[in-house]
């Protein structure tokens, strides 16, 4: 790590350092939050078809969207939530061991991005990312510590309770809505999620930073657990800052890229970003679904037709995720829709 975390310093300043002071117009004083809300989808109703009717409209309407009564049980979001929180709480020298098992780096302890190029500015977060696929593989490189971190994990995670990759994609996605059929999303598309705990401590000026930057997921779904009683989550929409309000225990779904992709443009997510406050700090846990490297990223063939051809050259998700970590996903994105 060539950087000190945020949170081994944080409480030693009453001002922000300068390299985390964004440009007048992406600061958060700069803009007026909307009154407006994005949908909230009950998933617990009888009336299925209704019900994936709902997050077809409101993905392709928002890309972003809140789900309650998922079936997921309140203790196991609250307890994923403080295991997470109790790991980014402990000494910084511990966690970053914790983070150093594995040599190729499938667990990573970063501060404000994963990347960060020289002299950019920075953002008031740090991050644990690490691999979860379902298959077990990458979990002696996970922390160990605190007490129960991989027992915890592996539980909202792994094996039968493998509950975000089952209820979202498959459940909500599969077949019906986009045409695609049935199983599309239980297969390599799926295979490589990583989840990344995110930790924003206080900030003394929230004015002038951001804990994210304005930037869209290159996942195929992120899902994602948010602190209760901290809005900090905001989406841009028709030129103005939407806040993500927190309901307990709901998660929030929002879509990227690799679905664009996959439904040809007819599903895209916009961009979100994060602020910071200055008197409590906040964690998020997301959980980014992801393909397995080797999976060429196209359009579905249910998702074109002569007078709809495929909007995107076809990419690896190695070499997906490889570009978007060295020249930005904007910049990705428009590569990708270059004639072709
Ligand atoms: O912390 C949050 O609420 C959002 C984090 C986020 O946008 C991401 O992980 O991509
Ligand atoms: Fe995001």
């Amino acid at each position: 790590m060539d950087q000190m975390l945020v949170s081994s310093w944080f409480n030693l300043h009453s001002s922000v350092p300068s390299s985390y002071v964004q440009p007048p117009e992406s600061r958060p004083s700069h803009t007026v939050v909307s009154e407006k809300s994005i949908p909230v989808i009950d998933l617990g109703g009888h009336n299925r078809a209704e019900t994936l009717h709902k997050v077809l409209k409101a993905s392709e309407e928002y890309g972003f969207f809140q789900v309650i009564n998922h079936g997921v049980p309140k203790d196991l979001i609250e307890g994923t939530l403080n295991i997470f929180k109790e790991f980014h709480a402990m000494p910084a020298k511990e966690k970053m061991r914790e983070c150093s098992r594995d040599p190729k780096g499938s667990c990573k302890l970063y501060t404000s991005r994963e990347i960060n190029k020289k002299d950019a500015i920075q953002f008031w977060k740090d991050t644990l990312r690490h691999a979860c696929p379902p298959s077990g593989e990458y979990m002696e490189y996970w922390p160990q510590k605190p007490a129960r971190y991989r027992w915890r994990t592996l539980k909202s995670l792994g094996g039968n309770d493998y509950v975000y990759v089952n209820i979202f994609s498959s459940r909500i996605y599969d077949s019906k809505g986009l045409g695609l059929t049935p199983g599309y999303f239980n297969s390599v598309l799926t295979e490589n999620p990583t989840v990344q705990a995110h930790h924003y401590p206080p900030c003394p000026e929230p004015s002038l930073t951001l804990g994210a930057p304005k930037h869209r997921d290159p996942t195929i779904i992120t899902i994602l657990l948010q602190d209760k009683g901290i809005n900090a989550l905001q989406v841009f929409r028709d030129g103005e800052w939407i806040g993500v309000e927190p309901i307990p225990n709901a998660f929030v779904v929002n879509i990227w890229l690799l679905l664009q992709i996959t439904s040809n443009g007819r599903l895209v997510g916009p961009e979100h970003r994060v602020v910071t406050n200055s008197r409590v700090a906040r964690t998020s846990v997301a959980y980014c679904i992801n393909p397995s490297n080797k999976t060429i990223i196209e359009s579905a063939k249910t998702c074109v037709s002569s007078t709809n051809p495929p909007k995107y050259k076809p990419i690896s998700y190695e070499d997906f995720r490889r570009d978007i970590l060295i020249k930005g996903t904007a910049f990705v994105e428009a590569e990708l829709m270059q004639s072709h």
